[in-house]
C-alpha cells in the first residue's frame, strides 16, 4: 500500500513573491488524487516542495514519520526513494534508447546485476504498452510514447508516491483518454499514492479518489472528488466549467464588479449549461460522473474500498449535494452502518484534509464483521458495487 503525504500549513515564497500559504491537505495512502489551478499558482512548486527540491518557509509534510522540509541530506535521500516522478516532457535522455532511459535509476541507485535490471524494464515496459520499443530513441516516438517512457522510468523503483506533472500536456483526447485508464491500471496494479496536476477537467473529472484548487495563492480547497465537483465556489465552477467569466481573469485577479457583471450575464444566457463543449470541456451530463474503473481482468483497487471507508465517516462534513453525491458512490453495507450510526464520525476535518485517526473505528461492533460473515470470508470481499 502507497503511504501517506500529510502536508500541514505550508508556505512557500520566493523572495517577496509568496507562491502559497497555509496549504494544509493529505494524500492518503494508494488513493489518486488531483491538483487544479491556473497557470502560475505553483502547482509544479507544490510538487518539487513534496519532493524535496524546493524548501518551503513554514509548515511541513510529513512521509512515514520524516518532515521533509526539515530532512538532512540523509533522510531526504531515503525519503526520496519512495518516489516516482513523470514530468511533463518524460524528461528522458535524447541520446539513449528507451530500455537505457528506463533502466538508468536502477543503474544509478542500485547494484542490481544487468540480468535483473532487464528484467525490470521489460516488466516495467509492458505494464505501460510499450514492449518491443526499447531500442527506439525519444525523437523517435510520438510524444504519448514518450510520456508512456517516462512513466515506466518513474516506476522501475517500486515507487510508493508518484507524482504527475501534467501527464496530458500535449496530448491529443484520445492519447490522453488512454492514458487516464493507464494510471487507473497501474494504481490498481500497485496500489501506490498519486498525485496528479493537470488542467484536464476531463481527468479531473473522471479520475482522481480527491480533488483539489489552488488559487489566489490558497488552497481553495481539497477532498473527495464529489466536493469539488458539487461544489458552488465560484472559483471551483468557473475552473471545472473552463469559462472566462469568474474570479479568475487572463494574467490577474479581477475586480469584484466585474465578476458580478459577469455572472449575471452568464446567469441570463442560461448559466453553465450554455457553455461550448470542448474536448476538454466540462459542461453538461451528471455533476459528478463515474469514475474511472481498472480496465476488466485486472485487480480492484484496493484504494476504492479504503476510500469508501473514509469518506463514509465524513459523510457529516459535507453539504447536501456532496453527501449525496458520496452516498451514491457507497456499497450498501457502508451505506448500512452510516445510517445506523455505527461510525464514529470525524472531527473537525473539513473536508480538506484526512488523517488517520484511530479514535474513528466503529463504535460497537467492528464494521468488518456484518452477520453471517466468516472468518474466511472477509467483509470487503463481496457487495461492493464501486462508484456506479
Ligand atoms: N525557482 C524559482 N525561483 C523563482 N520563482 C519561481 C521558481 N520556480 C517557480 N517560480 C515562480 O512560481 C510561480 C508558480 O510557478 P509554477 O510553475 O509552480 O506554476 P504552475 O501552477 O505549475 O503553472 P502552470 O500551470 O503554468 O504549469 C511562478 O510565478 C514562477 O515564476
Amino acid at each position: 500500500m502507497g503511504v501517506a503525504v500529510e502536508v500541514q500549513g505550508l508556505t512557500k515564497s520566493f523572495g517577496s513573491q509568496n507562491i502559497w500559504s497555509d496549504v494544509t491537505l493529505t494524500l492518503p495512502p494508494g488513493e489518486i488524487s488531483v491538483l487544479l489551478g491556473p497557470s502560475g499558482t505553483g502547482k509544479s512548486v507544490f510538487l518539487k516542495s513534496l519532493v524535496g527540491l524546493l524548501k518551503p518557509e513554514q509548515g511541513s509534510i510529513t512521509i512515514e514519520g520524516t518532515d521533509i522540509v526539515r530532512a538532512g541530506e540523509h533522510d531526504l535521500y531515503e525519503i526520496r526513494k519512495l518516489f516516482g516522478v513523470l514530468f511533463q516532457d518524460g524528461a528522458l535522455f535524447g541520446s539513449m534508447n528507451l530500455f537505457d532511459n528506463i533502466a538508468f535509476p536502477l543503474r544509478e541507485h542500485t547494484k542490481k546485476g544487468e540480468s535483473e535490471i532487464r528484467s525490470i524494464v521489460l516488466e516495467k515496459m509492458e505494464m505501460v504498452g510499450l514492449q518491443g520499443a526499447e531500442g527506439k530513441l525519444p525523437g523517435e516516438i510520438s510524444g504519448g510514447m514518450r510520456k508512456r517512457a517516462g512513466l515506466a522510468r518513474a516506476l522501475v523503483l517500486d515507487p510508493e508516491i508518484i507524482l504527475f506533472d501534467e501527464p496530458d500536456s500535449g496530448l491529443d483526447p484520445v492519447r490522453v483518454a488512454y492514458l487516464n485508464q493507464l494510471i487507473v491500471d497501474l494504481n490498481a496494479q500497485i496500489d501506490a499514492t498519486f498525485l496528479i496536476v493537470t488542467h484536464d477537467i476531463g481527468t479531473a473529472r473522471t479520475v482522481p479518489d480527491n480533488l483539489g484548487l489552488l488559487f489566489r495563492r490558497n488552497l481553495v480547497m481539497f477532498g473527495p472528488r464529489e466536493q469539488l465537483l458539487t461544489s458552488q465556489e465560484p472559483v471551483v465552477r468557473q475552473f471545472l466549467n473552463g469559462r472566462r467569466e469568474g474570479p479568475i481573469g487572463m494574467s490577474e485577479e479581477k475586480d469584484v464588479a466585474q465578476v458580478e457583471a459577469e455572472m449575471a450575464a452568464l446567469e441570463a444566457r442560461g448559466g453553465d449549461s450554455h457553455n461550448g463543449v470542448g474536448p476538454k470541456g466540462a459542461s453538461g451530463g451528471d455533476a459528478v460522473p463515474p469514475q474511472l474503473e481498472p480496465t476488466e481482468g485486472l485487480p480492484e483497487r484496493k484504494a476504492q474500498r479504503r476510500r469508501q471507508e473514509r469518506v463514509a465517516r465524513m459523510l457529516h462534513e459535507f453539504d447536501e449535494d456532496t453527501a449525496e453525491a458520496i452516498r451514491a458512490s457507497l456499497p450498501e453495507d457502508l451505506l448500512a452502518h452510516v445510517d445506523s450510526g455505527t461510525f464514529r464520525p470525524t472531527e473537525d476535518a473539513g473536508g480538506r484534509h484526512w488523517a488517520p485517526e484511530p479514535d474513528a473505528a466503529p463504535r460497537t461492533e467492528p464494521v468488518g464483521e456484518p452477520a453471517g460473515a466468516g472468518a474466511s470470508n472477509p467483509w470487503w470481499a463481496g457487495g461492493s458495487r464501486g462508484n456506479e
